[in-house]
């Protein structure tokens, strides 16, 4: 088997990526199991920025080729909020928090312009190899609250239309077929089909 090493402290994001390359034969490495001390900063104010900055400063690091998403919530009636700054929407990095602060946001939005997207980009960087960077989205609603408890992060605010259900009510790889992640991964292996078979 061989393994793809990601540039993420998120072990929901992990078990996402798990999913993802787990059918295509690989094992998923973190920096869990390969840099647990490094801290990366993420100074971008774009998620491109942030995906290249995490995944070279790992791939330096190593010296072997490693992966980096980006990734966020864009709520069209808070103008694209929270974005880049999802992680970090209500100051610490906690899913909760972070919750309980964009429904308080959305509070008298009606239901139809509670639209928003989930958008990753994925950087892949290493030794001899252009950075090059690939983008997916995801298309829901937030809702009024809570439901599920699958996923990480705003999965259990986001309906997803076509399947009828929160994005936290979906299986890993059934989230994986439509997610944000999954759509930047397919793009990935379109764009380097002799890296990432
Ligand atoms: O940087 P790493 O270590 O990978 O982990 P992180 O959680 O800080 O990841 P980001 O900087 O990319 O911030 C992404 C945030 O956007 C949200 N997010 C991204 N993808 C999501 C998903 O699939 N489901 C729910 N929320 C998601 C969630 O709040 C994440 O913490
Ligand atoms: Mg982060």
């Amino acid at each position: 088997m061989t393994q793809v090493v990601i540039a993420t402290k998120n072990k929901g994001k992990a078990k996402d990526f798990e999913a993802l390359f787990g059918p295509l034969g690989y094992e998923v490495v973190t920096m869990f199991d390969v840099a647990p001390d490094m801290e990366i900063e993420e100074t971008g104010i774009t998620f491109e920025e942030n995906a290249v900055l995490k995944a070279e400063a790992l791939a330096n690091a190593l010296g072997t080729i490693v992966i980096a998403d980006d990734s966020g919530l864009a709520v069209d009636a808070l103008n694209g909020e929270p974005g880049v700054y999802s992680a970090r929407y209500a100051g610490d990095h906690d899913d909760e928090a972070n919750m309980v602060k964009l429904l308080a946001n959305l509070q008298g939005v009606e239901d139809g312009k509670r639209t928003a997207r989930f958008c990753c980009c994925i950087a892949i960087a290493g030794p001899n190899f252009e950075t090059t960077t690939v983008f997916g989205t995801c298309e829901g609603e937030i809702a009024q609250e809570k439901r599920g408890t699958n996923g990480f992060g705003y999965d259990p605010i986001f309906f997803v239309p076509s399947l009828k259900r929160m994005m936290a009510e979906l299986t890993a790889e059934e989230k994986g077929a439509i997610s944000h992640r999954g759509n930047a991964i397919r793009k990935l292996k379109e764009t380097l089909p002799n890296l990432i078979k």
